[in-house]
């Protein structure tokens, strides 16, 4: 594992309409590492990713990818920063009559040049092989022709990992990638994400899971109401101090 944190994100903060819903979230993503991140509804963990691949523009704080402040950055310097993170849904956002490896090379459309992108009939050979090889790494290269709509749900979330990877990312977040799977493509996807965390990319995932985060994760950050409360590799953490992170749940009902 490398010492220098891929993603560093310090004293991150974000309102909606005057409430509060990240107060001030550290978080540190290391290359060969895979974080659990885990919490009630509503706690902020969504926003936290969102706010890393610019889908949400945080109130203050710093998002550090590969070294640097992505906050403030504009044009070409902030689209290669960001270009280091990829993010993965629970919605799986696949194009369902593309094949497989098509969509897996969309991943690579915002460093293709703009004549290369418009069809997929456009695609170079290169990005082919690449795509590929990301089909392989996550156990899929012999669907690769198939309708993206008529793999499983599971197969869907694993070729948008590939996206991911064919976008050259070296930070992979996920937010809630197995909430819409069975029990058993729900385990494969998060073994795969760690997997990959253990070849070196730095992988953060949302959770609703405690189990898998238990079983796989290297570390566990737990948010409660938009602060970061636990950070601790599982088997540091007790079952008392996991559960507290639901209770705001279990006060709502
Ligand atoms: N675009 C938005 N506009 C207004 N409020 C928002 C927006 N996005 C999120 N929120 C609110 O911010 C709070 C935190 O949402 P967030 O999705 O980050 O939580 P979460 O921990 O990921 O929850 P869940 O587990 O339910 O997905 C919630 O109360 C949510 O309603």
């Amino acid at each position: 594992m490398t010492s220098e944190p891929r993603l560093a994100i310090r004293g991150l903060h974000k309102s909606f309409n005057g409430r509060p819903v990240l107060s001030g979230v550290d978080l540190d993503v290391r290359g060969g590492e895979f974080v659990a991140v885990l919490g009630a509804n509503g706690s902020g963990k969504s926003t936290a990713l969102r706010c890393v691949v610019g889908l949400q523009t945080p109130d203050s704080g710093e998002i550090r990818l590969g070294g640097r402040d992505v906050i403030g950055l504009t044009g070409k310097e902030l689209a290669q920063s960001r270009a280091q993170a990829a993010m993965v849904f629970q919605q799986i956002h696949l194009v369902r009559r593309r094949s497989a490896l098509d969509n897996v090379c969309s991943g690579a459309l915002g460093r293709l040049p703009a004549a290369r992108s418009l069809t997929p009939a456009l695609f170079p050979r290169e990005l082919r092989e690449e795509a590929m090889s990301c089909l392989e790494r996550v156990g899929l290269a012999d669907r690769a022709a198939e309708p993206a709509g008529k793999l499983s749900g599971g197969q869907q979330q694993r070729v948008a990992i590939a996206r991911a990877l064919c976008q050259r990312a070296n930070v992979v977040l996920a937010d809630e990638p197995v909430s819409a799977l069975d029990p058993s493509a729900a385990e494969q996807v998060v073994a795969l994400l760690a997997e990959l965390a253990g070849e070196g990319l730095a992988v953060a995932t949302v959770l609703h899971q405690p189990d898998l985060a238990r079983a796989h994760a290297d570390r566990i950050v737990g948010l409660l109401k938009g602060t970061v409360v636990l950070n601790a590799p599982p088997d540091h953490l007790s079952q008392s101090e996991i559960d507290a992170l639901y209770e705001p749940e279990r006060e709502r009902r």
